[in-house]
């Protein structure tokens, strides 16, 4: 019997995928999976990774590893964070909650996505272990963006992850083709909730390094950049005093044809400096989460592969999803003879012959 058909849980990111196919709505799973125009860029994620070998170190009688890291301040147990993902509750009743208890559980951070089905106070309360951070999308509203930014330092998240790869949203064909356009009745972003209100979600073409600058004075919250790819938009974001960078396509939903974010990773690293740089998109292994941590990432997240946990199982599939990953990265840094991801370097890496 597989995974796929048994009663037991998944025990693989692949077998939790299948549940959650099973379990969804096809527009909703469609919603979760799809990517931009022909989905290169969906599939260039995880191809990138393929194409990439691991060259381990023998006989360094490193250990058992550590898969803690500390980042901007948060710590978290391994170095695989929640990226943000929309609309938890298409997944589970329970939504965000459930998602930021198993973050809680396996000790890792949760980027609690602007467009959350749970409010971010909410979110807090459900799970006052989980480290959090706030991925915000800036309105042009801007005393309407300083709202959202006051609850969510009043929730106590710990970083703001401003995401600029989104000036226009990416037309991702799979919806189009559900006619999927908006939540069911009874769910909505609840963190656009304002005033008596629920505010349409822009994502603007007016965004800018201004916007970046604005933030800076207005928060001491660390700001993370979510969504660079160009090593040019390096200098600017250093700049503005940006604590982090995320390099992320999105997953492959916004514009399609962009590079696999591995492939983009080396020269992000070599402009960014001592500034941390943490990558996403087609991480479904440990294996992954080192490659990209030898190519200079100080950790890396993952969007799908939570909510096919979140869908499968609820809360326990979301933690069972973090804790196959964590436990993954412990056995990939131990065969490559490392004591930690400290120890990783690009050397670790090579590339596959074809
Ligand atoms: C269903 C879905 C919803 C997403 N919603 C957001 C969002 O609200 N904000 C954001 O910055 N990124 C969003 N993303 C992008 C993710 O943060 C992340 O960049 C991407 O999913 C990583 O790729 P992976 O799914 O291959 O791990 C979303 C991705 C998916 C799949
Ligand atoms: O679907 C997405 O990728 C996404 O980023 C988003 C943003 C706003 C509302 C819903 C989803």
């Amino acid at each position: 019997m597989t995974a796929t058909t048994g009663t037991r849980p998944p025990s693989t990111l692949r077998g939790f995928e299948a549940a959650a196919r099973a379990r969804l709505e096809p527009a909703h799973y469609d919603y979760f999976a799809g990517g931009a125009g022909d989905e290169v860029t969906l599939r260039a994620n995880e191809a990138a990774f393929g194409r990439l070998t691991l060259l381990p170190r023998v006989l360094r009688g490193a250990g058992v590893p550590r898969t803690d890291v500390t980042l901007l301040g948060s710590r978290a147990a391994m170095p695989v964070l929640i990226a943000p993902t929309a609309f938890h509750r298409l997944a589970d009743p329970e939504g965000e909650r459930a998602t930021a208890r198993a973050a809680a559980t396996t000790g890792t951070i949760m980027i609690v996505s602007m467009a959350a089905t749970v409010g971010i106070e909410a979110v807090a309360a459900a799970a006052p272990g989980a480290a959090l951070w706030f991925q915000l999308y800036p309105q042009p509203d801007l005393a309407f963006t300083e709202r959202v930014v006051r609850r969510a330092e009043a929730a106590g998240c710990e970083a703001l992850v401003v995401t600029v790869d989104s000036p226009a949203r990416g037309v991702r064909e799979r919806e189009v083709e559900h006619g999927f356009h908006d939540l069911p009745d009874g769910l909505c972003c609840e963190n656009l909730r304002d005033g008596g209100r629920v505010r349409p979600l822009v994502m603007s073409p007016d965004i800018s390094w201004r916007d970046i600058a604005w933030l800076r004075g207005i928060t001491t919250l660390p700001i993370v950049l979510k969504g660079v790819l160009n090593p040019l938009d390096v200098p600017p974001a250093l700049d503005h005093g940006v604590a982090a960078l995320l390099v992320s396509n999105h997953g492959g939903r916004q514009l399609d044809t962009l590079p696999a974010t591995v492939d983009a990773l080396p020269a992000i690293v070599a402009a960014a400096g001592d500034v941390p740089v943490l990558l996403d998109g087609g991480v479904r292994r440990g294996t992954d989460a080192v490659k990209a941590m030898a190519l200079g990432a100080r950790a890396v997240a993952v969007g799908r592969p939570v909510l096919w946990g979140l869908a499968a199982d609820g809360e326990r599939g979301a933690a069972r999803v973090l804790e196959l990953l964590r436990a993954e990265v412990e056995l990939a840094l131990a065969l490559c003879g490392c004591a930690s991801a400290d120890d990783l370097g690009p050397a670790l890496v090579g590339r596959a012959p074809c």
